[in-house]
């Protein structure tokens, strides 16, 4: 019972038989353990629901997906690739977590921190664009989750304003993993030649997919390697757009987009704060072997003055304006 009081997914209880049988029942939560409310949006193969757990009273997000569609659409691995990557990323604020999953006959299941004030890029898009005190205090939540991912082996590889939710405090909650990458554990090869028999976790492997146009990497779109600096581009991307309003490439067509990007081919508006700039100079570098790394940014002057610790997500988030 009392795990059941806790809202956990898979209970294991104890129960006594009518024959002084000791049986372990094993509960896992289903659809009918929750009330299902507003549709909070649709993806290309997923429906996201808020949904209050009837045990608990506490509210999730729900994301559905139908069986069929991800077999037809053949999105079978991206939705095992989410779940995985969710499943390491267990314990961060600024990432939206997977509490459990289930799956009917019809449908998949991933029940989900709720994010009730939706995506960064409609507030973005609602302000116009942000001054620096707010970029500052959304760029120093994004970058602390990015840190946190990396920490733990994983590529977001698809960083946007469309990713970076908003909780009830306003406070980001980094979602979408079906594109991201985990970078295999280290597996210690055997060198003859006493060479390092851990291969450098930045080699990452060659990839199949981009992600989104505007934020894409060029080592992406030339040597379809993308490793941690990949998510270090498209965060200096991400603070260009939030101080103007736009990405810092966009081209009328992705073919476009991508020659601006190659070409490195942006301007910053009049205005545009030089220490920002700075930033965002260092972070749009086409070698990702000189691009700054997190630390780096982290301690980069737009940055001062932020507390990386706990207090980042204690804070309260500043009024925007
Ligand atoms: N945890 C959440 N809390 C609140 N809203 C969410 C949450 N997750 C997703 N949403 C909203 O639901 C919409 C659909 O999200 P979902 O991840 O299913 O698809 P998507 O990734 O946006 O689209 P696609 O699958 O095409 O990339 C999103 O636009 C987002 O605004
Ligand atoms: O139970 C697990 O842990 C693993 C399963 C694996 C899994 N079973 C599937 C069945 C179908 Cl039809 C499609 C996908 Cl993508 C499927 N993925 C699963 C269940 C639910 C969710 Cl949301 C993801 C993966």
């Amino acid at each position: 019972e009392e795990w059941k009081e806790k809202g956990a997914a898979v209970g294991v209880r104890r129960e006594v038989d009518a024959n002084g049988q000791v049986v372990t029942k094993v509960t896992k939560k289903g659809v009918n353990d929750f009330e299902f409310g507003r549709t909070l949006g649709e993806g290309s193969y997923s429906t996201v629901l808020a949904a209050t757990d009837r045990a608990t009273l506490r509210e999730y997000a729900v994301k559905v997906l139908d069986k069929k569609h991800i077999i037809k659409e053949k999105k079978v691995k991206y939705v095992n690739i989410e779940k995985d990557t969710l499943n390491r990323l267990t314990n961060h604020p600024g990432i939206v977590k997977l509490y459990f999953t289930f799956q009917d006959e019809r449908s998949l299941y991933f029940v989900l921190d709720l994010a009730s004030n939706g995506e960064l890029l409609g507030v973005l898009k609602k302000m116009g664009t942000f001054d620096e005190e707010c970029t500052r205090f959304y760029g120093s939540q994004i970058l602390d989750a990015v840190e946190y991912m990396h920490s733990r082996g994983v590529l977001h590889r698809d960083l946007k304003p469309e990713n970076v939710l908003l909780d009830s405090k306003m406070h980001v909650k980094i979602t979408d993993f079906g594109t991201g990458k985990i970078l295999d554990e280290p597996k210690p090869r055997k060198m003859d030649n006493g060479a390092d028999p851990f291969p450098r976790e930045e080699s990452a492997r060659a990839v199949s997919f981009v992600g989104t146009a505007e934020y894409v990497s060029p080592e992406l779109l030339t040597a379809k390697e993308g490793g941690k600096p990949t998510d270090l581009w498209a965060f200096g991307c991400i603070i260009f757009q939030l101080l103007t309003g736009r990405p810092p490439f966009k081209g009328a067509t992705e073919y476009l987009t991508f020659d601006k990007i190659l070409k490195l081919d942006y301007t910053f508006p009049s205005g545009f704060p030089d220490v920002a700039r700075d930033l965002v100079e260092r972070l749009l570098v086409p070698d990702p072997s000189k691009r700054l790394t997190i630390d780096h940014v982290k301690n980069h002057p737009f940055f001062d003055g932020v507390n990386w610790g706990t207090k980042l997500w204690e804070q309260k988030a500043p009024r925007l304006k």
